[in-house]
């Protein structure tokens, strides 16, 4: 439960992604790539806490390994929305992170996400969706679809968003235990740049089985844990890697076959962690943010 005070927000939930579908079909003079992708956000998240402080400084409270505070997407995030709205307050965050690192799922952006809407509330900035979304991107390229706060097709770096109906699910998430690096995977030779374009109306005409992921083929050449996950889940429906991996997923029809799914995840050899979850239409924060 999202507790709200004047001085806190508790329990601000930062939701996965995945790219249900990810064409790659050009790259920009920066060295960017031109995507096309589906988002679909989902009920399954880290949390964030923040606690207001009017000395205008801004501290994480916890150790995040891997991350250190300095590099951290979401002291980042902090710092930048304090800047720009030349707030005097400023803030601590508590990270409970719960989503894979170089996992796909978009946890780091996630939590930027998280932390603008959250901040902009607390520190009264007023900045607008369009605004966050701006700033969001200099963050990096999945941030501005978690402010759009509802699932999007997604074309540019990632960063042109249409809303699109997808059906409501269950989706059975592998971890294969290896984290992706995004950069080295879109900078690979043996990546295809060329997809042709697709349509809203394509994508949503055609079972999902016939839209891949361009990256994952590049990604289980250098993670052979991928393709094991891969491999494993297609056995129950059609298996695919979300963003640049590690993570793949496969929808079920009910939460009964998802369990029953999780229930055969060997244990032995690999060191896989599987969990359930269901489609969520908006993001949790969604009615925080102002058009
Ligand atoms: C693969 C996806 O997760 C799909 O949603 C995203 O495109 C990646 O988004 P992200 O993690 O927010 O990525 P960023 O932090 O902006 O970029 C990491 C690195 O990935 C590469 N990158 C990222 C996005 C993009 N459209 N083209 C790229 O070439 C760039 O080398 C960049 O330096
Ligand atoms: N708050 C954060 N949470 C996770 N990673 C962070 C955070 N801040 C910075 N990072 C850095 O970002 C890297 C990518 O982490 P992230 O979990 O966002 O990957 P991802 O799920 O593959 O993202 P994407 O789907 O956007 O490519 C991490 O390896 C870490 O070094």
């Amino acid at each position: 439960m999202i507790k709200i005070g004047e001085t806190y927000l508790e329990n601000c939930p930062a939701p996965a992604k995945l790219n249900l579908f990810l064409h790659v079909t050009g790259r920009r003079d920066d060295g960017y790539h031109l995507l096309e992708s589906a988002f679909q956000l989902l009920d399954h998240s880290d949390l964030l806490h923040f606690k207001l402080r009017s000395d205008g400084q801004i501290l994480r409270t916890n150790d995040v390994p891997g991350v250190p505070q300095e590099s951290d997407l979401v002291i980042r995030a902090a710092k930048l929305l304090q800047r720009h709205s030349g707030s005097q307050l400023g803030a601590e965050i508590t990270l409970d992170k719960k989503l894979p690192m170089g996992g796909g799922l978009g946890g780091g952006s996630s939590d930027a996400a998280t932390t603008l809407i959250a901040l902009n509330r607390l520190w009264n900035s007023k900045l607008s969706r369009q605004q966050l979304m701006e700033l969001g991107l200099k963050l990096g390229a999945d941030v501005p679809f978690f402010l759009f706060g509802q699932n999007a097709f997604a074309q540019g770096i990632g960063e042109a968003l249409t809303p699109l109906q997808t059906p409501d699910c269950w989706y059975v998430v592998i971890e294969p235990g290896v984290s992706a690096p995004t950069a080295a995977i879109f900078s690979s030779k043996a990546l295809t740049r060329n997809s042709p374009s697709i349509k809203v109306s394509d994508f949503q005409r055609y079972p999902q089985g016939t839209w891949k992921n361009d990256l994952q083929s590049v990604a289980i050449q250098l993670f052979p844990e991928i393709l094991a996950a891969l491999d494993w889940l297609n056995a129950y429906g059609t298996a695919k890697m979300t963003g640049s991996g590690s993570c793949v997923f496969c929808a079920c029809d009910s939460e009964e076959t998802a369990n029953q799914i999780l229930k055969n995840v060997p244990k032995k050899p690999h060191s896989w962690n599987a969990w359930k979850a269901k489609t969520l239409h908006q993001h949790p924060l969604a009615n925080w943010l102002a058009d």
